[in-house]
């Protein structure tokens, strides 16, 4: 009598995820938000992975920005999930997600929002404060940010006192300064110049590719985009993903 056939060895999980691609960090699924009858998301999907810089296009009104409140858990799904690093955002408490916003995600929107009162350098130390550093330490810890996004030069000037391209790299590095693992860029390049514009995105993905932070980038132009290992594109609320764009 023959012997039953051996059932193939199962895969070992390396190869598994090798398969599959690297896990998502950030995960979304039938995410929907209405807004006064109207639904601003309406069955979104996401996922990104760690070190992975993805961009979200689509038209003007199609949902991007409520799309990166629901993902960082700025504003609630009114139903569908998000999933960080395992954690069901709804689940957390808002002290929770605070604190989570805090000390793993980082935010640069279209206007650099700094301090006016505070110099760069203390704009950039703020999160780290926030996240329990003293004065000296935090400032110290800033400083090699304001060097990389090249604006030491502005490190002791006010907002008020310098263009807006070197705003929006002094954002870029507060944003960066706390190591997030997710940075959430809503429009960055959207107040710059060209030439600004795609400086800024050259200094924010190859420091997030460094320090392996993945970034959701909300844009509507696809130069900007084009610095994304890939696009999703949001229409009427629902999410399309692209093939990869060509950097
Ligand atoms: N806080 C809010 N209150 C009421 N309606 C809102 C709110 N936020 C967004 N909306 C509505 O939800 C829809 C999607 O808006 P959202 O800002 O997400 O789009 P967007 O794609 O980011 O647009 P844009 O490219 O113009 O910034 C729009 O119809 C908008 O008016």
């Amino acid at each position: 009598m023959s012997a039953a056939p051996r059932s193939p060895e199962p895969p070992e999980l390396s190869e598994l995820s090798e398969l599959s691609g690297p896990a998502p960090i950030l995960t979304a699924t039938a995410l929907r938000k209405v807004y006064a009858g109207t639904p601003a998301l309406d069955g979104a999907d996401f996922a990104i992975a760690a070190g992975e810089t993805v961009a979200v296009m689509g038209p003007s009104g199609s949902g991007k920005s409520t799309l990166l409140h629901c993902l960082a858990g700025i504003v609630p799904a009114d139903a569908g999930t998000v999933t960080y690093a395992g954690r069901d955002l709804a689940a957390l408490s808002d002290g929770e997600r605070s604190a989570l916003r805090r000390r793993e995600f980082g935010f640069v929107f279209q206007f650099g929002q700094l301090v006016p009162e505070l110099t760069c350098v203390e704009n950039v130390a703020l999160p780290l404060r926030l996240t329990g550093l003293g004065r000296r330490d935090a400032e110290r810890a800033a400083r090699p940010w304001l060097e990389r996004l090249e604006v030491d030069d502005v490190t002791h000037k006010r907002p008020g006192e310098i263009s807006g391209g070197q705003g929006q790299r002094v954002a870029v590095a507060r944003a960066l300064a706390t190591t997030p693992r997710v940075v959430f860029a809503d429009e960055p390049t959207g107040a710059l110049d060209s030439l600004n514009g795609e400086r800024v995105m050259e200094l924010l993905t190859a420091a997030a590719q460094d320090s392996g932070a993945a970034v959701v980038l909300v844009t509507h132009e696809a130069r900007v985009a084009a610095y994304a290992d890939r696009e999703v594109v949001v229409r009427d609320g629902r999410t399309r993903s692209l093939e990869p764009a060509g950097r």
